[in-house]
């Protein structure tokens, strides 16, 4: 397999050498080690400055060839099949974490929800050490970003919105049964928000957004590296190659500088180095971001010390923090026919396969997670809290730490096969904590990235997310009996969840909780504070730069000070925008 490959369609034979050797220089102004989410509109963005030259370095293939990416309901097996160690708080199992690998990352497989997030949930992270990072400094860039394109049936407030950006989002269609669940959960209690982008209410039951376009998925890759970027002479695209070392030099004083990047293809198999002239910026994801920090001996010292890793720079932030939302399905049999559940079944998908080739519509153009409830646990409507008032973990009065959310073929989403006896039909809910007090760490077994991370997100462990999570599905038990969508509903299949006491409910969550696939947080920015606390402290500044090291940055889902109380892909991609601008400008000056 070549090393220098293109992007899809893109064939300039001067780009497709083999060897890095034969790349048409030996540095880069800029390296980015990772073309996912953040990755690809780093690339874009950086690159539109002719007078600089940028490498993009990911270790799959361009999404633009796999047609399960394409499809909003498809799902792409272009991805890490990572694995927790086991969690103790959740009966002791190893819970499966997907991540995207390819051009476009985890945003070529994600489930497309387009949400900013609270505006408290940013002002919070300015108050955590993250200058410049509050709302007021984002909210340009998610219009940046986004060109929505209006619905004729859901009218929203474009005056929040962006119109002219490259990645595109929209309303996707959505099955009887998910309309049933907004109504359902809007008899319950539940306030109707039509639009949770604005600044004023992030809560609500909703009618999710979601980024596509025309009925095909709009990965960063898609809209931020079209043939016209691609085609930029200062941009180069390594695909099918790991990133497996930073390199640095050694002044007698004063920080030290990245220099190069070393590549590989294969675990054992011969490495490359690319040098470094301006910055390496690391967009590797939540995992793949503090396993390459430390596999460079950037860590705690005692830790890389263990898998003989020579110490560069100790700093005990990198991949502590771990932050994930974890939610706990609840299913029930439902009307035959009311659901998509038949689109398990390839032949029976023949048909909106084909409708999907012909006009891109029919059932494969829904990005399957259709609506969802954002909610306060301690004064959910309708429902006694066990939660003291004001005790949640959430961002400020305005903020959800709860969402309710309804999929169709959720547990694919999963990644689990359902059970046959739960029929051709089935519906599920599922509370999500969104503002965990639970933290984790991500650790490496080796110095080689080829070697999986250890991810231990810890779930649970802190007993205020299983008070949370209890009440999240007694939350699901209600709008479940309450019409219009208990009319779909039969038996529940996973316990009698009518009659289940607390006790059942909370083994319940120990069995069914799986993660909603949001890891954060795990080289986040913040103070470089004292040493007895500095595991919990920043691994990079406001500027995104590590803290010991000149022409090294970090932006990806890990510099999240703090977890947001949303789906966070509109958040990183504003992030990987904002910066990109402090970047020109810094450079410039
Ligand atoms: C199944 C799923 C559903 C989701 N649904 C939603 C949703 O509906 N809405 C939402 O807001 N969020 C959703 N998310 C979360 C969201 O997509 C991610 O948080 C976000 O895309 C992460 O962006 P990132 O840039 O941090 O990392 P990524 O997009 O994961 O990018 C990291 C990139 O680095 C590459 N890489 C890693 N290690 C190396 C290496 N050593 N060398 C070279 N390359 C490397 C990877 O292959 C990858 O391309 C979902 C995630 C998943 C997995």
């Amino acid at each position: 397999m070549p090393i220098f490959s293109s992007y899809a369609g893109v064939n300039d034979p001067s780009r497709l050498a083999s060897p890095v050797g034969a790349l048409p220089s030996k540095a880069f102004d800029f390296v980015i080690c990772g073309g996912g989410t953040a990755g690809c509109v780093l690339a874009s963005r950086l690159s539109e400055d002719p007078n600089v030259s940028v490498l993009l370095i990911e270790a799959g293939e361009s999404d633009q060839k796999q047609l399960m990416s394409k499809i909003p309901a498809g799902c792409s097996p272009a991805e890490w099949s990572f694995r927790t160690v086991a969690q103790d708080e959740c009966n002791g199992r190893d819970m499966y974490q997907p991540r995207g690998k390819m051009l476009g990352g985890c945003s070529s497989i994600n489930a497309m929800i387009y949400q900013h997030g609270s505006p408290e949930d940013f002002d919070e992270w300015e108050q955590k050490g993250a200058h410049g990072w509050n709302y007021a400094a984002l909210k340009p860039y998610f219009r940046k970003a986004e060109r929505h394109t209006p619905h004729p049936d859901h009218k929203i407030d474009m005056e929040h919105r962006g119109k002219e950006g490259p990645w595109i989002s929209s309303y996707p269609p959505t099955n009887e049964i998910t309309a049933a669940f907004v109504l359902a959960g809007t008899e319950a209690g539940i306030p109707a928000n039509p639009d949770l982008n604005v600044e004023t209410n992030s809560t609500g039951i909703t009618r999710f957004q979601a980024i596509i376009h025309n009925g095909k998925r709009s990965s960063t890759n898609a809209a931020y590296l079209p043939k016209a970027v691609y085609s930029r002479q200062n941009l180069f695209i390594l695909t099918g190659t790991q990133v497996t070392r930073l390199n640095f030099d050694s002044p007698s004083s004063g920080p030290r500088r990245c220099t190069s990047v070393e590549v590989g293809q294969t675990k054992a198999g011969p490495r490359w180095v690319v040098g470094v002239k301006k910055e390496a910026i690391v967009s590797q994801g939540a995992f793949g971001t503090p396993q390459l920090l430390h596999a460079s001996g950037i860590g705690a010292k005692a830790e890389l010390e263990k898998v003989g890793v020579p110490v560069v720079k100790d700093l005990p932030g990198v991949g502590e923090y771990l932050k994930d939302h974890l939610l706990t399905t609840v299913s029930w049999k439902a009307k035959k026919g009311s659901s998509l559940q038949y689109l398990t079944n390839p032949a029976a998908t023949l048909p909106a396969l084909a409708r999907w080739l012909i006009d891109g519509k029919g059932a494969l153009s829904t990005n399957l997670a259709e609506a969802g409830a954002f909610l306060r646990s301690d004064a959910i409507p309708g429902q006694v809290s066990s939660i003291a008032k004001g005790t949640t973990n959430a961002a400020g009065i305005n903020s959800p730490d709860l969402e309710m959310i309804n999929g169709e073929l959720i547990s694919q989403l999963l990644f689990h096969d359902p059970d046959p006896t739960w029929g051709s039909d089935f519906f599920t809910m599922a509370p999500v904590v969104l503002r965990p007090f639970s933290s984790g760490t991500v650790k490496i077994s080796s110095g080689n990235t080829f070697d999986a991370p250890l991810i231990d997100p810890r779930y649970l462990t802190d007993k205020r997310d299983v008070a949370v999570m209890l009440e999240g599905l007694k939350l699901a038990r209600r709008i479940g009996r309450t019409e219009p969508l208990s009319a779909y509903l039969g038996d529940s299949v996973q316990l009698d969840l009518d009659n289940a006491t607390d006790e059942q409910l909370i083994e319940h969550i120990k069995e069914w909780s799986e993660t909603i696939y949001h890891p954060t947080s795990t080289a986040k920015i913040g103070e470089q504070v004292s040493r007895c606390d500095e595991a919990a402290g920043g691994v990079i500044d406001s500027n995104l730069k590590v803290y010991g090291f000149e022409g090294l940055r970090v932006c990806d889902a890990s510099i999240f000070p703090e977890a947001l109380s949303a789906h966070p892909v509109a958040a990183i991609v504003a992030c990987a925008e904002r910066f990109a601008d402090l970047l020109k400008a810094e450079h410039k000056a």
